[in-house]
């Protein structure tokens, strides 16, 4: 199933091994990993953006309840995520990567 239409599991993810965080990256475009999470840093034209952008990501992280880690400055985010309860990557992370990049997606 596409990343976009699966929803976060809170009980049963497991930690990805490095070959499959790897094969799931080429899945969702400019993600990296780094540091033990996936990352992502997304620019916009000014503050108003990046701060609409922080809220939509809060949002959809509720809704989630999958939580990333956020570097905010006036004209980009930076956005990280890694799944605390497995220490390390899990398919919930890669959900939210690509929900993260559905927000911006019709943003030209
Ligand atoms: C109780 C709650 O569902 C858990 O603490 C969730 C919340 N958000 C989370 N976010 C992330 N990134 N990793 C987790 O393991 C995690 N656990």
């Amino acid at each position: 199933m596409n990343l976009l239409e699966q929803r976060c599991q809170g009980a049963g993810v497991s930690a990805m091994a490095e070959s499959d965080v790897r094969r799931h990256l080429s899945q969702v475009s400019g993600w990296q990993l780094i540091g033990g999470a996936i990352e992502k840093t997304f620019r916009f034209r000014d503050d108003l953006e990046t701060l609409a952008f922080v809220n939509a990501l809060g949002w959809m992280s509720h809704v989630e309840d999958h939580h990333a880690e956020l570097r905010v400055t006036y004209d980009h985010c930076v956005v990280r995520f890694n799944t605390h309860s497995v220490g390390g990557i899990s398919l919930n992370d890669f959900i939210c990567a690509a929900k993260a990049d559905a927000l911006v997606a019709f943003a030209a």
